[in-house]
């Protein structure tokens, strides 16, 4: 039992409220899930919140900053893409004619519709996690007897793979030109994004056990590719030389990745 005075009872609400106010003026998502829970006591506990936290750093952290290397990687390897969406994310946010050079007026001409309308970038991302997908094996275990849909017989305890970086090359998937980085293979004749069946682009596994953060991993990504590509230029720092990667959980480069850097300005690219 907790017994509380009518003085102790104000010192909690003051300080309740000091919370509130300090919450409220961040803008981290560990803030947020805070103040909603100030304003509803009762919809979640520590320990809920405790699993949303590490759900964020374990099932979000790697696999988009992970991917995020490769597709600086793969637009270094292709400066005509690299340009491509500088240009597209310049068009949704400050026009051609303007200039801004610093990150915080950058960022706030990032509208929810500017971010929607940069097609071209997310068929880029998509493209980067075809070939380089940040879980590139997937490890299932078989829960009862089945049978798969091409007749394969599984049984109870069976450890079953699916590998999203063998299926995003395979030939028969995507046509002779599995290999090439080609973002506008994920585009309409009108650049309008087209996505495929998450049962052939598996980066994000498929069925009800789908990745929850597919959409907020987008957003975060084409934040920050938009917020470097309209700043900056990279170059690998050594042209002609490649990285492999190391079969993890998540697929990281085997070494750094060493890129030349450079302002880019609106006139020319
Ligand atoms: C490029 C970025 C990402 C990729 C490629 C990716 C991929 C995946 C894959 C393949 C799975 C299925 C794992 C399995 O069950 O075997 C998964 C599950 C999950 N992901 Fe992501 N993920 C990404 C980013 C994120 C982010 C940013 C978050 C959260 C903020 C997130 C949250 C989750 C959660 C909660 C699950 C478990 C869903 C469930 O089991 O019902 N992911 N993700």
């Amino acid at each position: 039992m907790t017994l509380c005075t009518p003085s102790s009872t104000r010192r909690s609400s003051r300080w309740a409220e000091i919370n509130r106010n300090s919450y409220a003026k961040k803008e981290d998502i560990l803030s947020r899930f805070l103040l909603e829970r100030e304003k509803d006591p009762g919809c979640f506990d520590n320990k809920y919140l405790r699993d949303i936290i590490l759900n964020f750093v374990i099932a979000g952290r790697d696999t988009t900053a992970g991917t995020l290397s490769w597709f600086l990687y793969v637009l270094c390897k292709d400066q005509r893409i690299q340009d491509k969406i500088a240009r597209e994310v310049r068009q949704a946010t400050t026009g051609d004619h303007q200039d801004v050079g610093r990150v915080r007026e950058f960022t706030a001409c990032l509208t929810e519709g500017a971010i929607g309308s940069m097609h071209y970038l997310h068929a880029a991302l998509t493209e980067t996690l075809r070939l380089y997908p940040a879980v590139p094996v997937d490890v299932k275990c078989c829960f009862s007897d089945d049978t798969l849909p091409d007749g394969h017989a599984v049984r109870r305890g069976d450890m079953v793979n699916y590998q999203p970086y063998a299926m995003g090359r395979m030939k028969f998937l995507w046509g002779d030109d599995a290999d090439e980085f080609r973002p506008e293979r994920w585009l309409d004749d009108d650049g309008v994004f087209v996505p495929e069946s998450p049962y052939k682009f598996t980066a994000f596994q498929a069925g009800p056990r789908i990745c929850l953060g597919k959409e907020f991993a987008y957003r975060q990504m084409k934040i920050f590719a938009a917020v470097l590509l309209y700043l900056f230029r990279f170059e690998m720092s050594e042209h002609n030389s490649t990285v492999g990667y190391r079969p993890m959980l998540t697929l990281k480069m085997d070494g750094p990745l060493y890129v030349c850097v450079s302002p880019r300005r609106s006139t020319g690219n």
